[in-house]
């Protein structure tokens, strides 16, 4: 029986890490899971159901109880919270801005690393492999998957993406970008590659430039192991 070909993708915040996999995803037939996501449906859910953000128990013991549910298909991937689709108020400035406080909460983060191991479980046994994208998923929650891949790009640039995204001047995405980074790497290592691990910089190539530079770190995995398989590429 084929592996499945689970490809992990970590790097801060503005480097392309969601676009670009779901973009591998939908070119190689693979579900796609956000697992920053994640984190936002928590942060939202908590406060939703007016849960204090430092009260550090009540938050671990909502996010073993909450209702998560992670649509896995890149062409329409999802989250929601029970019946209730989320997608647009995770992105909201009300969650951006908290989301690494329950994030940075160590009981928080054992639940979803079990989580994301269940769902890209689930994601591969549906469509052969899973690309999964986060701070840790290349050292902590799939670090034995046959890709593994740290996306980097100099502050300017990651900014400067954000600031296009929003419509808003770059200086404005600072606290977005380096600010929650800052915070964010207090409990996962995502600014240097660790053991095995391939970094691709994406400071001065484009978004289609980046996509193929995964896909051929995926080519050259796949090429070397027969028990590999992909559907494109
Ligand atoms: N190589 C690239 N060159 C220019 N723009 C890019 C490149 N890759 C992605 N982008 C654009 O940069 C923006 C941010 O990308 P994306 O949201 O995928 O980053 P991210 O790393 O997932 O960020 P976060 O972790 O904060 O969610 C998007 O609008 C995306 O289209
Ligand atoms: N595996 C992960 C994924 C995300 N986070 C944190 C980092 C961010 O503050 C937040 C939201 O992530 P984003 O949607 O901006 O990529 O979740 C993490 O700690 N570990």
């Amino acid at each position: 029986m084929n592996k499945p070909l689970v490809i992990a993708i970590d790097g801060p915040s503005g480097t392309g890490k969601s676009s670009v996999s779901k973009a591998v995803a939908k070119h190689l037939g693979l579900s796609y899971l956000d697992t920053g996501a994640m984190y936002r449906a928590l942060a939202w859910s908590c406060v939703a159901s007016a849960i204090d953000l430092d009260d550090a128990e009540s938050v671990a013991q909502h996010a073993r109880t909450f209702d998560l549910r992670m649509g896995m298909d890149p062409a329409a991937p999802s989250v929601g919270v029970g019946d209730r689709l989320i997608d647009r108020e995770i992105r909201q400035d009300a969650v951006t801005s908290v989301v690494s406080r329950v994030a940075t909460n160590l009981d928080v983060r054992a639940n979803m690393k079990q989580r994301q191991r269940d769902l890209i479980a689930e994601g591969s046994a549906a469509r052969g492999g899973c690309v999964a994208e986060g701070r840790d998923i290349t050292t902590v929650v799939a670090p034995d998957a046959p890709v593994r891949i740290l996306m980097t790009a100099s502050e300017e640039a990651r900014m400067s993406r954000r600031s296009r995204q929003l419509r808003v001047a770059a200086e404005s995405t600072r606290s977005q970008i380096v600010d929650r980074d800052r915070t964010d790497s207090t409990v996962s290592q995502f600014t240097t590659a660790a053991d095995g691990v391939v970094t691709i910089d994406t400071s001065h190539i484009d978004f289609r430039q980046s996509v193929e530079a995964v896909l051929q770190v995926v080519k050259e995995v796949t090429d070397g192991d027969t028990e590999l398989s992909t559907t494109a590429g």
